[in-house]
């Protein structure tokens, strides 16, 4: 077909397709916009289906006292906004923008729906961006750090502003997952003298900001040590919150975990389910004893019983001129303990709930305290001479954890900050009379300190050995040897 001119060809190709150009056929378009309206409707429903639906699971969460919203809620409410928006359009013919944002967001939505996995459209499965940490129903988003995987164990958070190294390889941390109040953690990297045990036993670690490493003794960042040493880590974590959450709520469990794939239901029923590890088979899991020999030349001999001994405890003796040995708790030890002839007697620091370290291991104290012996007691070892003189430990709400801690000695009344770690305690109320209490938190008031009256018998819950922390406490490792000289005169 050939035409004159534009005109020509237009007037042509109305006669062809009058319905295109012709809006005055009034049957045809009455039909047309029934069915688009049907069509219309359909949409709507469909949308506002996905809305009520995501709006459901939004709920959902809100009940679950979650943090923050599930991203494919947000995204299914968003796409059924979208597809609603779009749908609405022909309805404002002169608003063309309006049927864009609807298309703009629905494919927006749905192009974020498939990236993180499609798995999330199960019920009851979730997915989230970065990696979470849960507790309670609660979580906190971060980022891998370390390891790459799943790990579970008690919250805890330390307050200690230095010497993440010293803490983190601390054998008393055993199966807890380690929260650092201090924001940048990882700025002076790894060095090959801050090991409190002879491997990471702490199942976790959250920080705020992984910090880049510079320090001349560091030969690692901490990023790569924690992988080499296969533990799981998360950093970008909101510790103010979740510090928070853990003193208003109290201790309770909690997991790190990849992030697709969650179901909430499975995480909230293992983390119920799970038992902290305790007891000697974990005290004997984390004890130095296989790796360590002294100097048998020094002047003085003090047996430690091992049960998880930081390297920093067995240094301030050796600097005390001290032969050491360590002596893990097992059946009997009390035997090897007094056939060492030694000086003095340490009770170490360790891992788990001293109620659990059990009969077998207090009757053996007790033989040990007979012997009249100078005795010192480090935290775990405070609370088992506390449980062998009579007195009952329990578990605190949120622990005692970092190197900024205040305690008061009594007969000199000064106040000393302490480094300490522990989430038991000597109760108060069950105190034997042949005890002395010699220290008080000044954050709670609870026992620091106890002495037995008129024998050179003491302990501390805190620890004098710091690392890390000030060195205020170091006199008590000083009184330590004063009571092993007074004992020998
Ligand atoms: N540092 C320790 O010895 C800790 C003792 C005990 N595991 C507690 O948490 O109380």
């Amino acid at each position: 077909m050939r035409f004159k001119n534009g005109l020509e060809m237009k007037k042509s190709i109305q006669q062809i397709y009058p319905l295109h150009q012709n809006p005055s056929n009034p049957y045809e378009s009455t039909n047309e916009f029934k069915k688009s309206i049907k069509y219309y409707l359909a949409v709507i429903a469909l949308g506002l289906n996905l809305s009520a639906v995501n709006s459901c699971n939004i709920r959902k969460y809100e009940k679950e006292n979650l943090e923050f919203f599930g991203v494919e809620a947000v995204i299914g409410a968003s796409i059924g906004l979208g597809l609603s928006l779009a749908a609405l359009s022909p309805l404002f013919p002169k608003r063309r923008n309006i049927s864009m944002v609807g298309i703009l967001l629905t494919t927006a939505a749905v192009v974020d729906l498939l990236y993180p996995t499609v798995s999330s459209l199960l019920p009851g499965v979730y997915s989230v961006h970065g990696q979470p940490l849960w507790c309670d129903g609660k979580y906190f988003l971060g980022k891998s750090v370390g390891k790459k995987g799943k790990c579970i164990g008690e919250l805890c958070f330390t307050t200690g502003m230095t010497g993440y190294q010293h803490t983190i390889t601390d054998p008393s941390f055993a199966g807890q997952i380690i929260t650092f109040t201090f924001p940048h953690i990882g700025n002076v990297g790894i060095n090959s003298k801050d090991n409190e045990g002879k491997k990471i036993f702490a199942s976790g670690v959250i920080m705020r900001e992984l910090s880049s490493a510079s320090h001349p003794s560091s030969y690692i960042g901490i990023n790569d040590w924690l992988k080499e040493n296969d533990v799981i880590g998360i950093s970008g974590v909101d510790t103010r919150a979740l510090t928070r959450h853990l003193r208003d709520h109290g201790s309770q469990n909690g997991m790190i975990c990849p992030s697709d794939n969650i179901n909430l239901d499975c995480i909230l029923q293992e983390l119920s389910e799970y038992i902290s590890e305790n007891g000697v088979e974990t005290t004997n899991k984390v004890s130095l004893s296989n790796a360590f020999q002294s100097n048998s030349d020094a002047k003085y001999r003090v047996a430690i019983v091992d049960f998880g001994v930081k390297t920093s405890i067995v240094l301030r003796l050796i600097e005390l001129d001290c032969a050491i040995k360590l002596i893990k708790p097992t059946k009997g030890f009390s035997q090897e303990v007094l056939g060492f002839k030694p000086d003095g007697i340490v009770f170490s620091n360790g891992p788990g709930d001293p109620k659990e370290i059990g009969k077998g291991v207090t009757s053996e104290i007790d033989i040990i305290l007979r012997s009249r012996i100078p005795v010192f007691g480090i935290c775990m070892g405070h609370q088992l001479l506390a449980i062998t003189l009579g007195a009952k430990t329990v578990k605190m709400s949120s622990g005692h954890r970092g190197s900024n801690h205040p305690v008061y000695e009594i007969s000199s009344e000064k106040v000393e900050i302490t480094s300490q770690n522990h989430g038991f305690v000597v109760d108060s109320k069950s105190f034997p009379s042949n005890v002395n209490v010699t220290h008080i938190s000044l954050f709670d008031g609870s026992i620091e300190g106890i002495a037995v009256k008129d024998h050179p018998i003491f302990s501390v819950q805190y620890h004098p050995e710091e690392a890390p922390g000030t060195h205020d406490s170091h006199y008590l490792f000083k009184r330590f040897i004063d009571n092993i000289k007074l004992h020998k005169a």
